[in-house]
């Protein structure tokens, strides 16, 4: 018996020694971890960052010294169990490699897509051909009439806000936690903007029973929940007898009903527009899908593909935009000159009637620059994952110039956070420094991606982001109070040091402010 043991230990011993100098080999022996679990697999990510685990956190917990102190920009990751990963904090190669992508033909692992397919296939998900016709009919969707109505019903939510919070007869106002109105505002501003849904700011069906539940909430149950923990949980297991488990199937099967409700809705609408009418052209995001619905071939989407994008656009568009937000007022709130800069720009772009329209909008280059900062410092989408399907060669310069080439099969992730704090790309890195961004290119904004797959709500995200900016800042003197004798420095590591995932984003905890009444 104990011979039987010894000899399958040992059998077991060898063969694990030689899949791993085969994993080790596929990687071309490149210098990296080794860790027992991959950081992306389910058990690796659940387990917190540790010297012997890498977890989720790895990147950011480690983003001063990763990737040797930054002196090599390509890693592998070969852990015991699960597949070997390329990691890069290089943007020359997140360039080379992303530049081309639509001849290259990379894809988005499907494990890290598939939680987002579940309303059906869309942009956020789809590869190869089945994504170019999804990004010709959903990018331009977003358009200047959207910027419009972004700026108008920013006004709007942040008025609701403020009167649903009690603040209008307030000189000082505590908020311990100012990324619960972010969300909210900012579920808001996709829901009226990108598919015409008047949510308003206090939810008037907040009773969320058994049977029924609230569009507000069941998107951020299925947000923030469902979707990072179906990566994790078999389908199967929303039917166990467990509370937590039938609030997210339920979440699931209500959000499923409301955007079937909407499409029908918006089919019915359209119908009686008739040929000569534009509305299809001029309608918000969700008009101009479903108006693609009639078409077929390379133009037209199904149904369940207007379902699938409509999801997740109001995820990929409220979680990401509403992390950065969050971040920049508390970075605003320990950066005080920088504020008062934000502030004097503001008033000074404010027309005399007091309403901030686009073109007022477009003259707040600092205060967008103090978004931009804080979504590189924070990156809300972390990590850009591909699979490449055929060998692709990179110019590398670290640790010596020359050529990495990653094999056909190979999985790359382009790491966010280590690409935006890597000395060798922004200098003092720690440094939350708006000013890096002035005058910056569109095509520059690395934050957002870039080539072909570029983000398509990034002008969204801005309009909204420095839409609310204005409003809240030109009301509100934003402050931060440290405890215990804390110095500046040691609070703000505290509070913006402390980040976790929000859903699929990444982005800060809780921050607490102090709002002081400018008049
Ligand atoms: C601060 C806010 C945002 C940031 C930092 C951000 C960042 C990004 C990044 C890095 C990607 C590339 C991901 C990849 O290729 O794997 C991306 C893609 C995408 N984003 Fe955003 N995003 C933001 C806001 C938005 C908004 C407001 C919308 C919609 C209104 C949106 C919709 C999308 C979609 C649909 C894609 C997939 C595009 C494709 O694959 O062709 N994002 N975003």
């Amino acid at each position: 018996m104990l011979i039987t043991a010894l000899t399958a230990a040992c059998f077991l011993a060898a063969y694990f020694s030689w899949s791993y100098s085969l994993k080790l080999k596929s990687v071309n022996y490149l210098p990296g971890m080794r860790p027992p679990l991959s950081a992306i697999s389910a058990f690796g990510a659940l387990i917190p960052t540790s010297w012997w685990n890498p977890g989720l956190h790895w990147s950011w917990e480690w983003r001063k010294t990763n990737y040797f102190n930054y002196k090599h920009d390509v890693i592998s990751m070969v852990p015991l169990i699960g597949r070997p990963i390329y990691y890069t904090c290089s943007l020359p190669v997140m360039k080379q490699l992303l530049k081309e992508e639509g001849k290259l033909g990379h894809v988005k692992p499907t494990e890290m897509t598939d939680a987002v397919l579940v309303w059906g296939q869309n942009l956020l998900s789809a590869n190869g051909d089945v994504w170019k016709r999804h990004r010709r009919i959903v990018a331009p969707a977003i358009t200047n009439e959207t910027y419009e109505l972004i700026s108008q019903q920013a006004a709007a939510l942040y008025e609701d806000m403020v009167r649903a919070a009690k603040w209008e007869n307030e000189q000082v106002v505590t908020v311990n936690n100012i990324n619960q109105y972010i969300r909210r505002f900012a579920l808001g501003i996709i829901s009226r903007c990108g598919f015409g849904l008047q949510m308003a700011w206090t939810d008037p069906n907040t009773k969320n029973t058994e049977e029924e539940m609230s569009f507000p909430t069941a998107m951020e149950w299925v947000a923030t929940t469902l979707v990072p923990w179906s990566l994790v949980l078999p389908r199967w297991s929303y039917r166990l007898p467990s509370k937590w488990l039938r609030n997210m199937e339920h979440a699931r099967s209500s959000l499923a009903e409301y955007m079937n409700t909407f499409v029908e809705t918006k089919v019915q609408e359209l119908s009686g527009v008739t040929d000569g009418d534009d509305h299809a052209q001029r309608g918000d995001i969700f008009t101009r899908l479903v108006a693609g619905l009639d078409r077929s071939g390379k133009t037209g989407l199904e149904k369940q593909e207007v379902i699938g994008n409509t999801f997740a656009l109001m995820f990929a568009g409220h979680e990401t935009t509403s992390s950065v937000l969050s971040a920049t007022l508390g970075y605003l709130a320990f950066h005080q000159d920088e504020q008062e800069k934000a502030y004097q720009e503001i008033l000074a772009a404010t027309p005399a009637n007091g309403e901030l329209g686009t073109e007022y909008l477009a003259k707040l280059t600092h205060t967008l620059a103090c978004f931009h900062e804080s979504a590189r410092m924070i990156p809300a989408a972390h990590v850009i994952p591909r699979d490449v399907i055929d060998d692709v060669a990179v110019n590398v310069t670290s640790p010596t110039p020359g050529t990495i080439v990653f094999p056909k099969g190979s999985r790359i992730i382009i790491d966010m956070v280590a690409i935006h704090h890597n000395p060798e790309t922004f200098l003092d890195p720690e440094v939350w420094r708006p000013s890096r961004w002035y005058g910056v290119s569109e095509h520059d904004l690395t934050m957002f991606s870039t080539g072909p797959r570029v983000c398509p709500g990034r002008k969204f995200a801005q309009m909204e982001a420095v839409s609310f900016l204005a409003h809240l800042l030109r009301d509100w003197k934003i402050d931060i109070e440290p405890r215990n004798g804390e110095t500046r420095k040691q609070l703000e590591e505290r509070v913006m040091g402390n980040t976790k995932f929000i859903g699929l984003a990444f982005g800060v905890r809780p921050v607490g402010l102090k709002l002081i009444a400018r008049k």
